[in-house]
């Protein structure tokens, strides 16, 4: 996959503009605050048409009603333009002029590293889960379909907890065990691969305590349908569904020990670097091309080998951007950053200096 081109308008501090990005490494550097991440951020919104802000207003412009971003991306041999409109509390997305919704967007266009991934590993479950939630739904439409359906049904069915409305639970019950079973499954399948490709990327990383990637499950889909029933009473008490693959964990393991609890900063850095290159492996393998990686703040990384395994990673798929307050070395293009702008630097070497 390329990105050939990026327009952005009203969004966060970047000043309205349109710029090319060559195959290889784009590097971006520049002071804190100059919209460096903001950049990547537009780039990945423009690409996938995902957003983990809580309010879709903080992506544009303070004074400003509306942002705009638009991505030339090149796949297959060809070229479609994808449109992200962005106004209060709506996103509207269009590819080649067409509205289209969220997952009609290529779903293996783009991965984003970025300095707060470690909280993959010692932040919250829910963390976790939605690293994996996300990853399957780009894997598979239908995952993404179900699970929402499943997310909704939760609700719903909490709704009638609250509500003390046991003699509706039988019809909730059967609703949440179909969909949550094929979610479990469907977790349980791709797991196997995400496990082996996570664990050889830790390993090239350099450690030398293996990792191993489980789910820990509040049931399973042999047990759903008796499990939900054995905690009705509880769950009505609580008003709360507390039984189901909404509840999972992803058990990330180094060594002997739950890295959440045991691993050092360092090693938890890398734990949060191998998911991620495990995540571009996977939808590599899954959509036939490389996706277009985005590394923010590559000069956050003081460990001179995951600094490497960075640049090296940036230098293996076709087209990568990276951002850091220095150069990155290597790059196809170098951009000067500052208050919003992205400026081209000439390459002293080229011109003789
Ligand atoms: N909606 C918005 N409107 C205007 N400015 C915004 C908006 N959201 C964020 N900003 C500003 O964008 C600026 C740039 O942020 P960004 O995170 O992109 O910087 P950066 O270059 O990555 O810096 P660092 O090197 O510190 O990570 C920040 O100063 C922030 O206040």
């Amino acid at each position: 996959m390329l990105l050939s081109g990026l327009s952005t308008l009203n969004y966060r501090n970047l000043a309205p503009d349109t710029l090319e990005f060559p195959a290889g490494v784009t590097g971006v550097f520049g002071e804190n605050g100059a919209g460096k991440t903001n950049l990547l951020e537009a780039a990945y919104l423009a690409l996938t048409g995902l957003s983990d802000v809580t309010r879709l207003e903080q992506l544009v412009q303070s004074g400003e009603k509306e942002a705009y971003v638009r991505a030339d991306l090149h796949q297959g041999g060809s070229l479609s333009i994808q449109e992200v409109g962005l106004g209060r509390g709506r996103r509207q997305l269009k590819v080649d002029g067409v509205r289209v919704r969220t997952g009609d967007l290529p779903r293996g266009s783009a991965v984003w590293i970025r300095p707060e991934d470690s909280e993959l590993v010692f932040g919250s479950p829910s963390g976790r889960r939605g690293y994996l939630d996300a990853l399957l739904s780009r894997l598979s439409a239908r995952y993404a379909e179900q699970l929402s359906r499943y997310d909704r049904t939760v609700s719903q069915r909490n709704a009638a907890l609250r509500a003390g409305e046991d003699w509706a639970m039988h019809v909730w019950d059967e609703a949440l065990v179909k969909l949550g079973t094929e979610i479990m499954l469907f977790r349980r399948r791709a797991l196997t691969r995400l496990d082996d490709l996570s664990r050889e990327a830790n390993a090239a990383l350099g450690s030398r305590k293996t990792l191993r990637l489980e789910l820990t499950e509040s049931t399973t889909p042999e047990t759903y349908a008796h499990d939900l029933a054995a905690r009705r009473a509880e769950e009505l008490a609580r008003g709360a569904t507390v039984t189901g693959p909404h509840r999972d964990d992803l058990l990330l393991t180094l060594g002997d020990f739950p890295a959440n609890e045991y691993a050092s900063r360092g090693e938890g850095r890398t734990v949060a670097l191998a998911l991620r290159r495990a995540e571009l492996e996977l939808l590599a393998e899954k959509f036939g091309e490389r996706p277009v990686l985005l590394i923010d703040d590559f000069t956050a990384e003081l460990d001179p080998g995951r600094r490497s395994f960075l640049l090296d990673l940036a230098a293996s798929v076709p087209q990568a951007i990276v951002t850091g307050t220095e150069r990155a070395p290597g790059a196809a293009l170098t951009l000067r950053a500052h208050a919003g702008r992205f400026t081209p630097e000439l390459d002293m070497a080229e011109v003789g200096v």
